[in-house]
C-alpha cells in the first residue's frame, strides 16, 4: 500500500489541503495535538465549510500515539510549534521521505536543521482559513499555491505534489520559494500591523495614517529581504519592492499593491487575520517570534535598521501579555 500522507496539525491550513486531497482520493492521516478537535474529527468527521462544503473522515492521532508511516510529511502547525511538532519524528522520516512547510515564516531553515536540507520543501500559500470549533474549519477565501524544492530544482517529487495538491487549485512549482517566503514576511509585517488594532483589515487599510505605517514595516522587511540577496516576488499582487525605503516612494506601485490587497481581501469571507485571531479569539502567541523576530534577527545580522519592526514586535508582545489592547493608538504608537 502506498504511504499516505501524514499532515501534522488539523488547523485551518492543513484540514483544506487534507480534505481536498482526500476527496481526490489520497490516503491522508492527521496527528493533531489539540485533543477535543481530534475528538470531534473522529466522532463527525472533519466539516469544512466556507469556499468548500463537505465533511471527510480521516484518521487522527494524538501526536504521542501515532506509529505508521513517515514518508510524505505536511507540516501545517504554527511557527511556535514547528521544532516540538516534528522533532519526536525527526528519526523515522523514511529516507527518501520529504517534510512540505505549509506555514508562514522561513521554517524550511528550522526543519532543514532538523531532517536535513534534501527533505525539506517549501511551499507560499495566501489561501486562508480559520479553525472555528473542534472537528469544524472554515476554508475563508482562495489565494496563491507555491511549491519549491529550496534549491529550486523541479524534480519528480515536487511534479508529483503539484499533482496532487491541484485538486484544491491551480499550483506552481517555483524555482525561487524564498523569494515568496520573504515577500509573505513582508506582507506579514503588513498583517501584524493591522492586528494590533481591533477592526476588520479593510477598514485599516482605508485610514491613511496607518497605510503610511504599514508601507513602512513592508518597506524595512524587504530591505532585509534586499540585503539578504533575496529576490522578492509579487505577492498577489502586493509587490514588496514598491516599499523599498532607499529609493523614491512610487506611489503608482504602491497604489496598485493597496488595490490588490482589497481584491484579495474582499473575496475572502475572513474579514481579520489569523494574527488578529490569536490576540483576539484565542488568547495566545501570535507567530510575531518566529515571523516579525526572524527578519529583527536577519536585519541585524546584515546590519539594516528596522526599528519600527522591532517596535511592532514589542507592541505585539504587549498584547499577549495582556499589557496592552488593540487598538488604533497601538498602531499609531509604532511611529510615536
Ligand atoms: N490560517 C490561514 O489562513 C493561513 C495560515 N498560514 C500559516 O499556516 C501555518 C498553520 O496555520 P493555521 O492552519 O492557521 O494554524 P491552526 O492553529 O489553525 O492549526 C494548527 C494546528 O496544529 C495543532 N498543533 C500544535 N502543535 C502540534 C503538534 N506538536 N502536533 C500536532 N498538532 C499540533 C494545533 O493545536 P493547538 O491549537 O492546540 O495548538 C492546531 O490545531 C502557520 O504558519 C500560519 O501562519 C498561511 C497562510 C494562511
Ligand atoms: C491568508 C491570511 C490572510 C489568512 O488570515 C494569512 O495569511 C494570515 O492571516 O496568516
Amino acid at each position: 500500500m502506498a504511504s499516505p500522507f501524514v499532515i501534522i496539525g488539523a488547523g485551518a491550513i492543513g484540514s483544506i489541503v487534507g480534505a481536498h486531497l482526500i476527496r481526490s482520493g489520497h490516503d491522508v492521516v492527521f496527528i493533531e495535538a489539540n485533543a477535543a478537535h481530534a475528538d470531534a474529527i473522529r466522532r463527525d468527521g472533519l466539516r469544512i465549510s466556507g469556499h468548500l462544503d463537505a465533511v471527510v473522515r480521516p484518521a487522527v492521532h494524538a501526536p504521542s500515539a501515532y506509529d505508521g508511516p513517515m514518508e510524505h510529511v505536511l507540516l501545517a502547525v504554527k511557527s511556535r510549534d514547528t521544532i516540538a511538532a516534528l522533532t519526536p519524528f525527526a528519526d523515522r522520516l523514511a529516507a527518501g521521505g520529504y517534510v512540505v512547510s505549509l506555514q508562514n515564516g522561513l521554517e524550511e531553515d528550522k526543519i532543514a536543521a532538523i531532517i536535513g536540507r534534501e527533505r525539506t520543501i517549501g511551499a507560499y500559500l495566501t489561501f486562508g482559513g480559520y479553525y472555528k470549533e473542534p472537528g469544524h474549519i472554515v476554508y475563508g477565501g482562495p489565494g496563491s499555491f507555491k511549491l519549491g524544492e529550496l534549491d529550486g530544482r523541479e524534480t519528480p517529487r515536487v511534479l508529483a505534489l503539484q499533482a496532487a495538491f491541484s485538486a484544491q487549485q491551480p499550483i506552481d512549482v517555483t524555482n525561487n520559494i524564498f523569494g515568496y517566503l520573504w515577500s509573505k514576511i513582508a506582507l506579514g509585517s503588513v498583517y501584524f500591523g493591522t492586528a494590533i488594532v481591533d477592526a476588520p483589515v479593510l477598514d485599516i487599510y482605508d485610514d491613511p495614517r496607518a497605510r503610511s505605517i504599514l508601507a513602512v514595516l513592508a518597506g524595512e522587511a524587504v530591505g532585509v529581504a534586499d540585503a539578504s540577496g533575496v529576490r522578492t516576488e509579487n505577492c498577489d499582487g502586493f509587490d514588496p519592492k514598491a516599499f523599498r525605503l532607499d529609493q523614491p516612494a512610487d506611489e503608482t506601485a504602491r497604489a496598485a499593491s493597496w488595490d490588490a490587497q482589497r481584491v484579495y481581501w474582499r473575496s475572502h469571507d475572513n474579514t481579520h487575520t489569523g494574527v488578529w485571531r490569536d490576540l483576539k479569539i484565542h488568547r495566545r502567541k501570535t507567530e510575531v517570534e518566529f515571523q516579525v523576530g526572524a527578519v529583527i534577527r536577519i536585519a541585524d545580522d546584515v546590519g539594516v535598521p528596522v526599528p519600527h519592526l522591532k517596535r511592532l514586535k514589542m507592541i505585539v508582545e504587549s498584547i499577549e501579555n495582556g499589557e496592552r489592547t488593540q487598538d488604533w493608538g497601538a498602531l499609531y504608537d509604532i511611529v510615536a
